[in-house]
């Protein structure tokens, strides 16, 4: 693997009684989507100021590019980042929030229609940012965070305030960003908007990373040797599937997981006992399913959410 972009070691911080960042470390890899997930207070957004030293730590680092981030000389040029969509002047219009920003970076005009193309904003650029809907103005941050082609990028909360077709957007947006061998970093809390889009996670608990992984292999463990079952029958599957030691669960109308064989096997045995079925196919848990098992023994980690049903 490549340098990692981003490198925090040992964060601390503390506000008042409350502890934000407990030791929090990890690394962001270029070409990588990495998703910052956890519950709300788990440190995220503390952890982000920090790497682009708007908070200053009681004990720790955060690199970008082995560089403390007061460290470089054209911050933009290395690191691109959204904190907060709300920032920007309201009877500006969003080109113009662009070309005042690019001006202070001595960025070219040209580059700010590249990048209010780069993220669809351009039928709404010479309105007021001032009306624009949430999703317009994470669009806006965006291109924003994008002017110095920066081969880091860092994102808090994207989907916020983002409609369905938007969620879709970000989603392939945030991948090609990472195809163009970029860093990404992008927090949430809600694990299905990271579905097919997050190829690292990095699970925040209480101030610190109580899981760094690559999705492909959580989301593997997770499925384990599991095969999903479509069937109208599906007692009397059960019944034979049981009978051959597997176990069965149902999920669903029609819908039963099955654990013990593999689908080749399912297909004889239901085939044997005459039971009909629609589809046999190997099971892939879903992006939430392999979260809540990564986090299920994690004890602080549900401490820190109460909100999260009993299992
Ligand atoms: N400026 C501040 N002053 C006091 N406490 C703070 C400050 N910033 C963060 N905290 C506290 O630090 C903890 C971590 O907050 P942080 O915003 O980093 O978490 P988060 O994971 O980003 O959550 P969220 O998704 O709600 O933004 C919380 O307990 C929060 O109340």
């Amino acid at each position: 693997m490549s340098a990692p972009g981003i490198v925090v070691a040992g964060l601390r911080k503390r506000y008042g009684a409350a502890q934000a960042l407990d030791g929090m470390s990890f690394s962001v890899h270029p070409g990588l989507v990495t998703g910052f997930v956890g519950p709300n207070g788990a440190g995220k957004s503390t952890t982000m100021r920090v790497i682009l030293g708007l908070v200053a730590v009681d004990e720790g680092t955060a690199l970008i590019e082995g560089k403390p981030y007061r460290g470089l000389r054209r911050p933009l040029a290395h690191v691109g980042s959204l904190l907060d969509p709300a920032a920007l002047h309201p009877s500006r219009s969003g080109r113009d929030h662009l070309l005042w920003l690019a001006h202070s970076q001595g960025l070219a005009a040209r580059r700010v229609d590249q990048v209010i193309e780069q993220v669809g904003l351009s039928p709404a650029a010479r309105r007021r940012a001032g009306g624009y809907s949430l999703g317009m103005r994470q669009r806006l941050g965006i291109a924003a965070a994008l002017l110095g082609d920066p081969p880091i990028v860092m994102l808090d909360e994207p989907f916020n305030g983002m409609d369905p077709e938007g969620i879709v957007w970000m989603r392939g947006f945030l991948r090609s960003l990472a195809a163009q061998g970029r860093a990404v970093l992008v927090s949430s809390h809600l694990m299905s908007e990271l579905q097919d889009t997050a190829d690292h996670l990095v699970v925040a608990g209480r101030g610190r990373a109580i899981a760094d992984t690559s999705v492909a292999g959580l989301i593997a463990a997770a499925s384990g040797n599991r095969v999903a079952l479509r069937t109208t029958a599906g007692p009397d599957a059960t019944t034979v599937l049981a009978r051959a030691g597997t176990t069965v669960t149902a999920t669903g109308r029609d819908a039963l997981t099955v654990s013990g064989l593999p689908s080749e096997r399912v297909v004889t045995l239901l085939r044997a006992s005459a039971v009909p079925f629609a589809e046999v196919s190997a099971y892939r848990a879903t992006l939430e399913e392999a979260y809540l098992e990564l986090t299920r023994d994690a004890v602080e980690f549900h401490a820190a959410t109460p909100a999260e049903p009993p299992r």
